[in-house]
């Protein structure tokens, strides 16, 4: 079962209205990146998902339930938001307690706890860091660490916000086996991120956003292909998708792979 916005409007208290009609399903399992400039209503859309905000015309559905009358802690049970600064999630004085705030919210007994966040440890890599204080682990750390509070709870479907800002080299392998492993799992992972090369290594699917809308749902390939598609969204060109076409090899490259074996 998917989550489902059908004719999706949000407009804020100010009146700005940040999405208009969006129609987009994910399923469990998938993972989809949405890209687009700022202020395309990406975080909107997302946070739209999970309850933070509620459509102010159109319909969510998360597993056919409307997300309509339920409160957004119920929702958050089921989809996660990792936001894209720890800081903004993390309250706890050690790691270990942070992880324990959704068992302890839920009145998990301890043997549960126990599974959930020892999977969720395991999941980020952070066990040298249990009994730290969040604030003086490097910024990564802190990030996996917001993460595997998020990783803890049950939900199907997680949504990972910039999640590879601040994120050095191991920092991006370890988001990329994290996800691999998610996908396993039947867990979903949808990103808003401006990291068109994660996009292109680890999401099959993009949706472009522009002025509230999507404006391209497809393949990465399809998408980063898509001339128009890449101006209304003034996203750059992927380096290799550039090399490839200045070479006449192909207009549709998003990796290297993609371009060595048409190299005669
Ligand atoms: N709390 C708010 N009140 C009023 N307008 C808002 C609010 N939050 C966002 N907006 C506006 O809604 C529109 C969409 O914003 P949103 O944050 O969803 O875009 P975005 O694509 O996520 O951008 P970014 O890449 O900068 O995060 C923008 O015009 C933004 O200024």
């Amino acid at each position: 079962m998917p989550i489902t916005l059908h004719d999706v409007h949000h407009a804020y208290p100010d009146g700005t209205l940040a999405v208009r009609g969006v129609d987009l399903t994910v399923d469990r399992g998938e993972r989809l990146a949405i890209v687009g400039q700022n202020g395309a209503g990406k975080t909107t859309t997302v946070k739209l998902m999970n309850g933070l905000l509620r459509p102010t015309r159109g319909t969510v559905t998360i597993d056919g339930q409307p997300t309509a009358g339920r409160t957004t802690a119920r929702i958050a049970r089921q989809v996660g938001y990792v936001f894209q600064n720890p800081d903004d999630q993390i309250f706890a004085g050690d790691v270990r307690t942070e992880l324990t705030l959704v068992p302890r919210y839920l009145r998990w007994d301890a043997a549960y706890t126990a599974e959930r966040v020892t999977r969720a440890v395991d999941l980020t890599g952070i066990a040298p860091h249990l009994d730290s204080n969040p604030n003086d682990l490097p910024f990564p750390v802190r990030k996996f660490v917001a993460i595997a509070a998020i990783l803890v709870g049950t939900c199907d479907y997680v949504i990972l916000d910039e999640p590879t800002a601040g994120l050095d080299r191991p920092g991006t392998r370890q988001l990329l086996a994290l996800m691999d492993r998610l996908r396993d799992e039947g867990i979903a992972v949808v990103t808003i991120t401006h990291d068109m090369r994660f996009v292109a290594d680890a999401f099959p699917r993009v949706v472009a956003m522009a002025d509230g809308t999507v404006i391209a749902d497809g393949t990465a390939a399809d998408v980063f292909a898509d001339d128009d598609v890449l101006a209304r969204s003034q996203l750059q060109r992927l380096e290799v998708a550039q090399l490839a076409r200045n070479l006449h090899l192909t207009d549709r490259a998003i990796r290297i792979d993609d371009v060595l074996h048409l190299i005669p």
